[in-house]
């Protein structure tokens, strides 16, 4: 499949949970999956997962399965994660601290690359080894260091503010941990992790 052309949204979220599982398997020196097993595994249709691979090319081999190390290439390539990504995290406060700390994402060439909070208080101490920096250095550090995506952990009410300075500077997808939509009329995705509303849903679910 070429670079330009879209993948679905729903491949698109299922490619990192198989990214995931074939990066476990590389870690335990499995060298061929099937597409049952994954399936087994993840919990998702053997026949879903043979068809968003098999989007991709041709990778699978008849009772042999997918090359776990060819997969995990092609999927990094896919989701552009075989270049160092660059993530801005704005509101160094209890998240974003755990956040900045919690360098699982760094094998796949995610990495924090600047930290801002508006609390004079906090600007200038350092977070896993990045000094927390003002709002006002905010445009110029994305664009000398190349950072291309942001986290969001200010509180609700800041976050609409925040997300236009980070629009405004260039960048071009967002994960929202507050718990408040952001709007824009730029072309810029937005994710959100919402704990309270995970949870209110599974509540639902008690019996
Ligand atoms: N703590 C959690 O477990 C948790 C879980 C899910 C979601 N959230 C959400 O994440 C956000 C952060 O939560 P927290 O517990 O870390 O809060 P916190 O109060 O500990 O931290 C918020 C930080 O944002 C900074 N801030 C405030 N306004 C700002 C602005 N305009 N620009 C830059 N920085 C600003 C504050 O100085 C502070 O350091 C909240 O929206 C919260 O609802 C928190």
């Amino acid at each position: 499949m070429a670079k330009s052309e879209k993948i679905s949204e729903a491949v698109v979220r299922r490619l990192p949970i198989y990214l995931r599982y074939l990066s476990y398997l590389q870690q335990v020196g499995v060298t061929t999956v099937s597409s049952q097993q994954m399936g087994k595994n993840l919990d998702i249709n053997p026949a879903q997962i043979r068809k968003d691979l098999a989007a991709f090319g041709d990778f699978g081999k008849k009772g042999i399965g997918y090359d776990v190390n060819y997969l995990v290439e092609k999927i990094r390539q896919i989701l552009k994660l075989d270049q160092e990504i660059r993530v801005a995290l704005v509101g160094a406060g209890h998240l974003g601290h755990a956040i900045s700390n919690y360098n699982a994402f760094l094998k796949d060439q995610i990495r924090i690359a600047a930290i801002f909070d508006s609390d004079p208080a906090k600007q200038g101490k350092q977070i896993a080894g990045i000094t927390i920096q003002p709002l006002e250095e905010l445009k110029e550090t994305v664009k000398e260091r190349h950072i291309r995506l942001a986290i969001i952990t200010v509180p609700a009410a800041a976050a609409q503010s925040v997300a236009d300075l980070l629009i405004e500077a260039g960048i071009e997808g967002i994960l929202n941990f507050a718990p408040t939509t952001i709007r824009t009329e730029k072309e810029v995705r937005i994710h959100y992790a919402d704990v309270t509303s995970s949870l209110q849903s599974l509540a639902y679910y008690l019996t």
